[in-house]
């Protein structure tokens, strides 16, 4: 062991079945050789051989926790956390939160007994906050590092940083084939460089695993398809006609299509004869509570076969036991920032070789499988190798933000694995200046711009949020349920019997003239009122209770982040009180002037037609169907969600503002754009 050679090894309690199957348990002993050795370790291995489930275990069996330090493994994804960790815990017959536990953003499933930790990428740079040498931690493994996910990119680059100061710990890291020389000379000291006494040449090493559990057969399409939603159904029937038993995973891009695929789905189910043997389809997108994504994981009755038509979300690290099918669009949704129009929008584009590779990945891990790719052999040798990555087409202000927290006060120099475009950095640190979290030298404003950084949301969202307690605004109690409404992104409502009318009833209920903003909050106010346990309530209002109870413990999280701020709520302020007014300003229109401190960025004006166009007039803009204002009337609104989908540019969760209300909280940020 690097911090105590005399240390007894722990050993896993009897139970432990070691899957001799997995072909990462011939290269357990070498494993642990290069890790002892090596600061840092590259795995590259073919999907399904073992690395995330039992890298893990072959760490703590050797007692890399034995001197209290944890060994952590990071995900892109919350999905892939949750059920790996709890993957983990079951082999070792351990229940999950104790020896085994995971932590996603505002939820800690850990104990003082937790000896391995599974986190997203996100949450292991926020610890970086309070432990910049993350000191808990003996082993660090970065997984499913290819996807170049934003936060793994930071953290990779952070990780480097740390790796020279601290001599005991060691980072692993997994990633496919053609980034691991990458990442390996990235971690490497310079030519004649020594750190700890060592030099490139025994800084690091890569080991290779080969083989894959069961055999994964791969078909295209003899003809490409122009639409590949209306082929995933056809291609489901036809399994479910033709091919023997096993479940099916559908990656499509978004929810819409995915809702889509579900209806069309459903029209032919109703026609099958009931000798059939039954189809369940289940969707799977991040904005799902995690209790209705887990749904994805339930075993269906022997006679049911189970479709899951998802995102991207389940393209890595996760085995949905059961699944012999996989269909892949061939397309993905991705996040993609212009920095020059300042708006993020969802672009659907064609999916990396990578991608493709995972995704069949997702087929022949509990049994031989099969993969039908929608798209032609010639369109998948044309896909590009890997994703680009996300820190290069990404709104840089929130990683920034973290950046400058943890000390780094040279964001445009700072060792990136891939330095993002400088428009992409200069557009955030633009934005931070405007929002106040950054004074003119381009360094972090005590205490706004640390408690920005330290909020656990978006950095407009965090400024709105921390205004809202001045006297001025006085609607911190309002804000607090807002904010916490708005992680539910979108999932609020729900249509429990497929019934749209029903649904668009029970949106019109709630529904205020001044917007989405408090229009969420009448919700969580009405939930409140109900009874937080009241199912059937929420049934007959097509609400999502899950998703509420979550924002209950969110918006307690938040309070209690505000309350460490000693941000306190305004006695004036009175959820109970929609009268109330602070210097003649009524509440609604309190919130909406808060609001606008964070997201006066995203103004919008509504044209005759229903659209909306952004200040400098150049973008069309259109309601979400889940806005109020998807059939209202308004003037000037403000957004705090945007997504771009087939071509058209939707606003989700808006508000109605006064025009004069941006040049008032935000005059330099105008001024600014005025002068470009
Ligand atoms: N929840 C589960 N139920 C059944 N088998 C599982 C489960 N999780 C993992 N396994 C088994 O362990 C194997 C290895 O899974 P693991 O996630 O460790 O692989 P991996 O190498 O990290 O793959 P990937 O790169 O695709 O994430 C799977 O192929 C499967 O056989």
């Amino acid at each position: 062991m690097a911090d105590n050679e005399e240390t007894e090894v722990i050993l896993i309690p009897a139970l432990y079945k070691p899957p001799a199957l997995l072909p990462v348990a011939q290269l357990k002993d070498q494993l642990l050789y290069t890790i002892e050795t090596y600061p840092v370790t590259i795995v590259v291995g073919e999907t399904g051989s073992g690395k995330t489930t039992q890298i893990p275990k072959f760490l703590l069996e050797a007692g890399w926790c034995s001197t209290g330090k944890q060994i952590a493994i990071t995900q892109p994804r919350r999905i892939a956390v949750t059920s790996v960790a709890a993957r983990v815990a079951e082999e070792l017959d351990v229940s999950l939160g104790q020896q085994i536990g995971y932590s996603i953003r505002f939820e800690d499933v850990t104990s003082v007994n937790t000896q391995v930790k599974f986190v997203t990428d996100g949450l292991l740079l926020r610890e970086m906050l309070v432990d910049p040498l993350l000191s808990r931690y003996s082993v660090i493994m970065v997984d499913e590092a290819h996807e170049r996910s934003l936060s793994s990119d930071i953290l990779l680059s952070l990780l480097k940083k740390v790796l020279r100061k601290r001599d005991d710990l060691r980072v692993v890291v997994s990633s496919a084939t053609l980034e691991a020389e990458r990442f390996l000379s990235f971690f490497n000291p310079d030519e004649g460089e020594k750190i700890h006494g060592k030099s490139k040449e025994d800084f690091g090493c890569i080991i290779g695993i080969e083989g894959r559990t069961y055999p994964v057969e791969i078909q295209y399409l003899l003809e490409p398809t122009n639409n590949y939603v209306e082929t995933a159904v056809d291609t489901v029937l036809s399994i479910h006609e033709s091919e023997g038993e096993g479940d099916i995973l559908v990656f499509l891009t978004g929810r819409e299509e995915i809702d889509e695929a579900i209806d069309m789905l459903g029209d032919h189910i109703e026609e099958m004869s009931s000798s059939q043997q039954k189809i369940m389809t289940l969707p799977l997108y991040a904005g799902l509570p995690t209790e209705d994504q887990n749904a994805i994981f339930a075993k269906p009755s022997p006679q049911t076969r189970k479709v899951i038509f998802s995102t991207n979300i389940a393209e890595a690290s996760l085995t949905i036991d059961g699944i012999v099918f996989v269909l892949d669009s061939g397309y993905v949704k991705l996040r993609n920032y212009n920095a020059t129009l300042g708006i993020e929008n969802l672009a659907v584009v064609p999916v990396s070789k990578a991608s493709a590779t995972q995704r069949a990945g997702r087929a022949g891990r509990t049994q031989p499988g099969k993969c039908f790719r929608l798209y032609t052999e010639s369109i998948f040798t044309s896909l590009e190798e890997s994703t680009f990555p996300e820190l290069a087409r990404s709104n840089l202000a929130p990683v920034i933000l973290q950046l400058l927290n943890l000390g780094i006060t040279n964001v445009i120099r700072f060792d990136y694995l891939s330095p993002p475009p400088s428009s992409l950095v200069t557009r955030a640190l633009d934005l931070l200046y405007s929002l106040g979290a950054l004074d003119t030298h381009a360094r972090l404003t005590k205490p706004l711009g640390t408690r920005m950084a330290e909020l656990p949301l978006e950095p407009q969202l965090s400024r709105a949020l921390l205004r809202a307690a001045d006297p001025e605004f006085g609607c911190l109690s309002e804000m607090l349920t807002i904010a916490a409404m708005m992680t539910l992104q979108g999932n609020a409502f729900v249509s429990h019997d497929g019934g749209k009318k029903q649904l668009d009833a029970a949106r019109r209920r709630f529904a205020v003239a001044e917007g989405d903003h408090l229009t969420l909050y009448n919700v969580y106010e009405a939930f409140v009122k109900a009874g937080m346990g009241n199912t059937g309530w929420c049934r007959e209002n097509c609400l999502n209770h899950k998703a509420l109870v979550k924002a209950v413990s969110v918006r307690k999280q938040l309070a209690a982040y505000l309350d460490r701020f000693g941000v306190k709520e305004n006695v004036l302020t009175s959820s109970s009180s929609g009268v109330l007014r602070v210097g003649g300003t009524p509440l609604a229109e309190r919130v909406r002037r808060c609001l606008t401190t964070g997201f006066f960025a995203h103004a919008a004006r509504m044209k005759s037609d229903g659209s909306f166009t952004t200040v400098d007039g150049k973008t069309t803009l259109w309601a979400h169907p889940s806005s109020v204002f998807f059939t209202r009337k308004a003037g000037w609104v403000l957004y705090t969600e945007i997504m771009e989908t087939r071509g058209k540019v939707y606003i989700r969760d808006l508000s109605t503002v006064d025009m004069d209300w941006l040049t008032e909280y935000a005059p330099e940020y105008y001024k600014i754009r005025n002068g470009r």
